[in-house]
């Protein structure tokens, strides 16, 4: 199981390209960290991974994911998870169906589907806050439910962008070990992009810096 990233490089709409060029393999298991100054590409590298790149932007090289070739796929058939600094929960649902709408459709029937959400929530400390509004829940507590949104979908690699640079400090490192724990767990690649030098060292994998002197 891997994402391999090979020869990308990006061009903004009336921009300079990003990346020269990027080649970049992360095997299963593995959490790959990106740190490079701001502007430099680190979010639009993972909107094209993702498959949310911006029409005006071009893209060269490919994207692999378990040899699939990602390049041309709607971002729904590339089986990718993501977590943004927002932990962007709907807020018109319940987090109860947040979770739910992140549930694979594959786990059929109203029961499966409940019991699915019911046990993510207890494994995300959230026991009995299926029916909260999302607006009530605390920061750390929206991280792991946004994390279990994105795990429920059973993705074959997980995307996070600054996931906890809004969490206070001392939610900060739980909430780390918490994400990057279940990350592991899952035995999928990862890529984590961050300015926090702890969170590159709590990810354990190789980090990877872009922009001026940078080996990419
Ligand atoms: N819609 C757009 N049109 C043209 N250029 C854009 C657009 N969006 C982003 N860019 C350019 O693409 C480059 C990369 O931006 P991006 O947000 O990926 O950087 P970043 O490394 O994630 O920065 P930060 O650390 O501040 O989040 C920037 O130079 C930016 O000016």
């Amino acid at each position: 199981m891997s994402l391999a990233i090979d020869s990308m490089v990006i061009q903004p709409p009336g921009g300079d390209p990003l990346f020269a060029p990027l080649t970049l393999d992360i095997g299963a298991g593995t959490i790959t960290t990106l740190m490079g100054p701001s502007g430099v590409g680190k979010t639009t590298l993972l909107h094209a991974i993702a498959g949310h790149l911006a029409e005006s932007f071009t893209l060269q090289g490919t994207l692999r994911l378990n040899g699939r070739l990602l390049n041309g796929l709607p971002a729904e058939r590339r089986r990718i998870g993501l977590m943004f600094q927002d932990a962007t929960l709907f807020p018109h649902l319940s987090v109860g169906d947040n979770l739910a709408f992140g549930l694979r459709s594959g786990v059929k029937g109203r029961q499966a589907r409940a019991k699915a959400v019911d046990r993510a929530l207890a494994s995300a400390g959230l026991d009995g806050m299926r029916r909260r509004d999302p607006a009530t829940l605390s920061g750390g507590q929206r991280a792991r439910a946004a994390l279990m949104q994105s795990l429920l979908a059973e993705p074959e690699a997980i995307l996070l962008d600054e996931p906890f640079s809004r969490l206070d400090e001392t939610l900060r490192a739980d909430i780390r070990a918490f994400v990057l724990n279940h990350i592991r767990d899952r035995s999928i690649p990862a890529l984590l992009v961050t300015h926090d030098p702890a969170d590159a060292r709590a990810a354990g994998g190789p980090t990877i810096p872009l922009g001026e002197g940078a080996i990419a």
